[in-house]
Order: structure tokens, then sequence, then C-alpha cells
């Protein structure tokens, strides 16, 4: 059987890129440090993929297993050597502290076979397979980095399902219905199923990351701030749904200009994304979506790039302000990042926070758009 081995046995891992390697034939070693759910897979070796919508649908994934990267090394690079495809979702921040055990699974197989070994991250993160490239070469002996060429790859991609954090301790995965895997690649590769090719992704990891992913940041954070805890229910408020579609014109009218996208096309794709959002099935909380403030308010992240992106296109971005504020006041004593944020703004007031953390100069236009709208949350 073809072998796929996943970083990442939570959400988006069984929830969608896992479940797509089974359902294309190949049996998953899911890597990850979450004793219970390695355990689990183990004994029971299959799970659900249940749909978050009125009509009951589940798909069961079979043939995965699991492996403990902290407690079985010589199994991960056991799993890396019969591998065709290596992916990961485990977050952007995780991607370095995995490197170190990927390059030297890598470095062992190259002594064996010289069989193509695919690589994908799997993140919400510009170029995330580029760094964590990096960071396996990093962690890789000379020899075997000259053997990498044409028979290691690495490939950036986009992925896009809304997957909640799951409740209880079972290994079935609520997730959404839709979905998109963008895969950047001239290769001929093996098929997965749900897998969509293309040879250029900037337009596909940017027009994601700055509708989907933009629009959730703005719910989460106006939710925060309202009290609310899902954003199906922070959507139901009409001024903060009209807050998201103004944000979302401003990043649509940046993605236009950049890729010569259809305007009405990208209209429909952000309406179809607002509709994805009121979803309650998901009943998806704010603190997930809003999670990790400071990887969020990064210079190439959702809130942002897009905006520094506009203003240097000479277009509005006002209301990506504003997201940039609520995000700023995001105050979750049980995200390590919103508090370190709480804390730098106390210490230094929100503009260093967007200097240091965002790259944005303390006189920036940006930055004082920011804070006027800080000052009037
Ligand atoms: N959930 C979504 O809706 C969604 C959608 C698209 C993309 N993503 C992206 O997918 C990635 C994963 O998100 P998620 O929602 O599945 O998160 P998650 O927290 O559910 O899953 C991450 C998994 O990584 C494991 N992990 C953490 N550190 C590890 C380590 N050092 N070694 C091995 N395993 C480790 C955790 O135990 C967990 O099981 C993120 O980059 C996220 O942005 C998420
Ligand atoms: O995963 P993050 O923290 O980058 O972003 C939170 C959500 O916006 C994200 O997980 C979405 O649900 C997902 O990107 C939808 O495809």
């Amino acid at each position: 059987m073809k072998q796929a081995v996943h970083f990442g046995a939570g959400n988006i891992g069984r929830g969608f890129i896992g479940a797509l390697f089974s359902e294309s034939g190949y049996h998953v070693t899911f890597v990850d440090v979450a004793e219970e759910v390695i355990n689990k897979l183990n004994a029971e070796k299959k799970y659900h993929v249940n749909m978050a919508q009125a009509q009951a649908e589940s798909i069961t994934i079979e043939n995965v297993s699991g492996v403990n990267n902290m407690k079985d090394e010589a199994g991960v690079l056991e799993a890396i050597r019969h591998a065709t495809y290596l992916t990961t979702a485990i977050g952007p921040n995780i991607l370095p502290r995995i490197a170190p055990i990927i390059a030297k699974g890598i470095a062992a197989r190259l002594k064996e076979t010289d069989e193509k070994l695919y690589v994908i991250a799997c993140e919400n993160q510009i170029g995330a397979t580029d760094i964590l490239k990096g960071h396996i070469l990093d962690n890789l002996d000379d020899e075997s980095k000259a053997e990498l060429e044409g028979t290691v790859f690495f490939f950036n991609s986009a992925v896009d399902r809304i997957v909640p954090i799951q409740e209880g301790h079972s290994l079935d995965v609520l997730v959404e219905p839709y979905y998109e895997w963008v895969v950047e690649t001239t290769e001929n590769i093996p098929p997965v199923t749900g897998m969509t090719i293309v040879d250029n992704l900037a337009p596909f990891i940017e027009r994601k990351l700055f509708t989907v992913n933009t629009g959730h940041a703005v719910i989460a954070y106006l939710g925060s701030l309202a009290g609310k805890s899902t954003i199906d229910q922070t959507l139901a408020d009409p001024e903060i749904e009209e807050q998201v579609r103004e944000t979302l014109k401003e990043t649509g009218a940046y993605l236009v200009k950049e890729y010569g996208l259809d305007e009405q096309e990208h209209l429909a794709y952000i309406n179809k994304n607002i509709e994805r959002f009121k979803n309650a099935f998901l009943n998806d909380g704010v603190t997930r979506v809003g999670r990790a403030p400071l990887r969020k308010l990064g210079p190439d992240d959702r809130l942002i790039r897009p905006a520094t992106q506009a203003q240097k296109a000479g277009l509005p971005y006002t209301h990506l302000a504003k997201a940039i504020a609520a995000a700023l006041a995001f105050n979750n004593p049980e995200d390590e990042d919103a508090v370190k944020i709480q804390e730098m703004i106390k210490a230094g007031g929100p503009a260093s926070v967007l200097k240091e953390i965002s790259g944005l100069a303390e006189d920036s236009e940006i930055t004082q758009e920011v804070i006027r709208q800080y000052e009037a949350l």
C-alpha cells in the first residue's frame, strides 16, 4: 500500500489532509505528541469525518496509525522511509521544531532509496513549505543536501476547510463540507483526491488568506470585544457583518489589482465565505479563530500584509486598520500571544506592538490610523 506520513494529528490533520490521503488509497501514519490521540489511532485504526450540516453525512477514514515523535524516533524515521508524501498541519510556529527529525528521516532514506518524496506543509502561512525546507536544510549534512535534487521535492500549498476545536475525546472530527487544497508544482505527481495543482500559488494563497482568514480574524476579534463566544453568533450582528464585508472589499481591491481577478467573481467568493462563517453547526469559537495574535499581526499575515499592500497601491485600508486595532485589544488570558501583547501594550503602548511585531514604523500612516481606531474601540 502507498504510504503518507502526516505531522499533526489535529483538526486539519485528521479532518482534512490525512482523510484525503486515506480516501486516495494511502496508509497514513500520523506523527504527533498527543499520546492519547496516537494510542487511539493505533487501537481503533479508523475514525469518522462528520459534516457540519443539517443532514447527517459521515465518511469513515481507515488505514491510519500513529507515532509519538517524542517517544519513538525510530518509528518516525521508518514512516518517512516508506512515504511518498510527507505533509504537515501543525501550526507555523512548530515547523522549526519538527524539522530536525524530518531531516534525519530524509538523510536516512536517501542512503537507502532514490524513490521520490513530496513534502508539503499545509499551514496558514505564505511559503510555509519553503520555510520548512529552510529548517530541514539547516539540519542536513552536505552529502544529503546534494542528493535532494530530483528525489525530495518541496511544494507550497494553500489549505482551506474550517475545522473547529473538537468536543470530547473521540478521534472523529466535525468539519465543514467545503474544502480546497491547492498545491504548487509543475512535476507530474501521484494523484491525491481533492488536491488541485497549480503552477503559481501566489494568487490562491493570498486570495484565501486575505479573504477567509482576514474575514475570520475580523469576526473573532470584534466578537471577542463584544463578549460573543462563537463566529456565527458574532456574525449575526449586522454591524459586524458590515464591517467584515467592508474589510473584505479592501483586501479584494488589492487582490483584484494585484492578480487581475475578475471583480464580480471575487465578490461572489467573498459572499460565499461569509456564508461559510455563518455555519452554526461548526460552533467555532472566537478564541480558536483569534488564536496566536502575535502570528496574526506578523508583517506577511492576514491583517498587516493586505493593509501595507493596499497602502502601497493607494487603496483604502481603514477597515483593515480597525481589524488590526481589534486584534491588539484581544484579551484572552488563556492565549500566550494575547497575554504577551497586553503586556507589551502596558509597557510601550499599541504602537510598540505594531513596530516590534508587525514591522510598522511608529510614524507610519497605517500605525497612526490603527491607533486612532484603537482609541475609538
Ligand atoms: N482548523 C482549521 O480550520 C484550519 C484550516 C486551514 C488551515 N489550518 C492550519 O492548519 C494547521 C493546524 O491547525 P489545526 O487547527 O489542525 O490545529 P490543531 O491544534 O488541531 O492540530 C495541531 C496538532 O499538532 C500537534 N503538535 C503540536 N506540536 C507538535 C510537535 N512538536 N510535534 C508533533 N505534533 C505536534 C498537536 O498535538 C495537534 O494535534 C495550522 O497551521 C492552521 O493554521 C487550520
Ligand atoms: O488557523 P489560524 O490560527 O491561522 O486561523 C484561524 C482560522 O481562521 C483558520 O483556522 C480557518 O478556520 C481556516 O484557515 C479555514 O480554512
